[in-house]
């Protein structure tokens, strides 16, 4: 996380509330509960044994708009877990469990009760779960309001399954990424960059996932609050090109095996997407730019002393529960009146997290707990934990940024300058010399070629700059003008999991998304049936005739993809939402589908991109533009991103192989895990033959 925003201002007292504002995702009020028992701050235990009725609620009056900013509460929500089959075999009880929407009850004792925002019982969806605690502060963020959605529990309560999911059920990460392409798509009135990091706290260690050399990076401070200094940071052009570097980055991530969790998370990750975003069109050069960050935070959960760890494993599990404890003390002390040191600079993670629990910005804080009656002190904790901090106050404030810090202005204004050189040189005011930076390899060349062939020479280096440029820019397709291809409205069903989604998704079926259910609510919305159907039958038709044959289609589709078929949606076909918890056993059916899944992917990236705008057009380039030129360098372009694709294909094939035979090893008994390491080292395998 690069943090540079947000204030350091504490914000201290109880949370007001107002009787209509349950839902968390209100914005300008706080929806703090209390039973008639519990200490005016909240924080004490629940209701005592005594009251054995059912609990009363007061509401305090909703706290007085600050200037323009509304104030706000963390969102603070509960997610059950299903009980395990090894718990359901051990005859485990059932010791928590969920009583209506929004409180966590205790089986023993019923009066012993917490009240939050929502409370998610066991065969809720992530999906659900994102509409809820997430969707608010991933679209606030879009709009320059800082975000952070972190999953807090202890160990495998089910906060990597919430935040990352699996192939069967997508997390908050993928949703939110997902999400935050589906809001520029639906923002035509102005531009984006978008750019990740994305970092791990190991041993209070902090190491860049997406560059394996960035390790052991400080922390900084500065007036705008903590930043990670040499943190690597990657523009993303699209869904796709996002998740395959989350894919790549989780292969560094430290996982490991204890008593608890085959796939443990021994670190906390920290993935950043920063974005900028600043009105179209001719006169808002002057307009400031929003720039906000949206911190998705997987959190290592803290371990028992029953955890009978050893060795590495005991060392880390320490790390972990001490920068936890710090972090409960921190929000501890946020919610104490008269504290006067919040101890942010015990642990990383604290010092990290710092700008978003102490300043502007939304929070959504999402508890997972076992209902198990072994696990029933833990998830006590969790649930005082998940209380306390239901009562630290936030604003939501837009932040504003000036010309220079912001990546967005510099590319705009690059674009327009070259733009303007290429119209000079066009009308024949430019002189070839002032193109000697942009050409200056070729200079001896271009000295023995006619004067006319320099200008068209540089004319194509301008032109291919300037494309370069604008392609990092992302704008909605709505916003711009049809060319060749008349614009239709995208067909958009909320969350709904595209191809790009299917990268990150390795063994969901690619194919269902063609299912005919999908194709009648494409064809209803457009009120184009004979072309959209038309299109999606012959792609089906295609993928039938055959994987390898379809999957070289793909491939030299994606190279000839012009920027006005990406707009026109063929590539944008919804897709029926998955059920979750479904048989683990079934995945060794989807071998298949992986396959093909994998090797489409990088044929897709550039089709995933909302939309590559504002190349210049025709009349800008003129007649005489040597298209060849431009043509074999966007090429270039297009296959080193495809490269960087594969090579984000091959880490997350890699790393499922590595876990597979962990869990292989553990339980040899288990035939379709066999069959899954056999088919990811298979899809390795081919996509080196891809790559060759
Ligand atoms: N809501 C859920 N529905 C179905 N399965 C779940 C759910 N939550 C967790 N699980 C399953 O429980 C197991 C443990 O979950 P997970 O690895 O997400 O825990 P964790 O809290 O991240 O653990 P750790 O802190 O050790 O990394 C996994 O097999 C996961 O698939």
């Amino acid at each position: 996380m690069a943090s540079r925003s947000g204030s350091k201002s504490k914000k201290l007292g109880s949370a007001g509330s107002s009787k209509a504002a349950n839902s968390p995702s209100s914005s300008t009020t706080s929806s703090s509960k209390h039973f008639p028992e519990t200490s005016i701050d909240g924080q004490s235990s629940p209701a005592s044994s005594s009251a054995r009725s059912k609990p009363q609620y007061f509401y305090s009056e909703a706290p007085p708009m600050d200037g323009g900013r509304s104030k706000e509460n963390v969102t603070v929500t509960v997610r059950f877990r299903p009980l395990s089959q090894r718990e359901v075999r051990r005859g485990e009880e059932v010791a928590w469990y969920a009583d209506g929407e929004t409180i966590v009850r205790n089986e023993h004792n019923t009066s012993i009760a917490y009240a939050y925002d929502r409370v998610f019982g066991p065969t809720t969806t992530t999906r659900h779960v994102y509409d809820v605690a997430a969707h608010h502060v991933v679209s606030g963020s879009m709009e320059g309001v800082n975000g952070t959605i972190f999953a807090y529990g202890v160990t495998s309560s089910g906060k990597t399954h919430t935040m990352h999911g699996d192939q069967r059920s997508p997390g908050i990460i993928p949703l939110a990424v997902k999400d935050a392409f589906s809001i520029i798509q639906e923002t035509p009135n102005r531009e984006f960059l978008l750019r990740v990091s994305y970092l791990e706290i190991y041993n209070e260690v902090v190491n860049d996932l997406l560059n394996p050399a960035g390790q052991n990076l400080r922390i900084r401070e500065d007036a705008q609050g903590t930043f990670v200094e040499g943190i690597k940071e990657e523009v993303v052009l699209s869904p796709a090109h996002c998740l395959s570097l989350i894919a790549a980055g989780e292969e560094h991530r430290h996982v490991g095996s204890t008593n608890f969790n085959l796939l443990s998370s021994r670190s906390h990750t920290i993935f950043t997407l920063t974005i900028e975003s600043s009105p179209c069109g001719e006169n808002c050069e002057g307009e400031a730019v929003n720039l906000s960050q949206l911190n998705l935070i997987d959190l290592a959960g803290s371990e028992s002393s029953k955890a009978e760890t050893i060795g590495m494993r005991r060392k880390e599990g320490a790390y972990i529960n001490k920068s936890l404890l710090t972090l409960g003390t921190v929000i501890s002390k946020l919610t104490e009146a008269r504290a006067t040191h919040i101890p942010y600079r015990d642990s990383k993670l604290t010092r990290l997290l710092q700008s978003s629990l102490s300043g502007l910005g939304r929070v959504s804080l999402i508890c997972t707990v076992t209902p198990t009656s072994s696990s029933s002190e833990e998830t006590h904790n969790t649930l005082k934990f998940a209380h306390r901090a239901k009562h630290i106050e936030i604003q939501a404030a837009q932040n504003k940024i000036i010309d220079e810090k912001s990546l967005i202005k510099k590319y705009q204004n690059e674009i327009r300058c070259l733009k303007e050189e290429l119209e000079q040189l066009k009308r024949g005011i430019g002189t070839v010399p002032q193109l000697q930076n942009i050409v200056e390899d070729d200079i001896v060349i271009l000295k023995q070629k006619s004067r006319l062939e320099q200008e068209e020479e540089a004319k194509a280096a301008l032109l291919s700059r300037i494309q370069r440029l604008t392609k990092l820019i992302l704008v909605s397709s709505k916003g711009s003008q049809p060319s060749r291809v008349p614009y239709r409205p995208l067909p958009r069903r909320r969350h709904s999991f595209g191809e790009e989604e299917l990268a990150y998704l390795p063994y969901k079926r690619r194919d269902l998304i063609l299912e005919e259910e999908n194709v009648d609510f494409y064809v209803s919305l457009e009120g184009n049936a004979e072309t959209v159907d038309g299109t999606l039958k012959e792609e089906k038709k295609t993928k039938k005739n055959g994987l390898l044959n379809w999957l070289k289609l793909r491939k030299r589709d994606s190279l000839g993809t012009s920027a006005s078929d990406r707009s026109s949606g063929v590539n944008s076909t919804p897709s029926t939402p998955q059920a979750e918890n479904s048989n683990p056993h079934s995945e060794s059916r989807h071998v298949h589908s992986l396959l093909m899944e994998s090797f489409s992917h990088s044929a897709e990236l550039h089709s995933d991109v909302v939309q590559d705008r504002d190349t210049p057009d025709d009349t800008l380039l003129g007649h005489e533009t040597p298209s060849t030129s431009i043509k074999t360098s966007d090429q270039i372009d297009l296959l080193r991103e495809q490269q960087k694709i594969l090579s984000g294909e091959v880490a997350l094939h890699s790393s499922a192989l590595k876990r597979l035979s962990e869990e292989a090893s553990q339980n040899p008994e288990k035939e379709h895990i066999q069959v899954l390491i056999f088919s990811s080292a298979f899809v390795i395998f081919l996509i080196f033959l891809m790559a060759m």
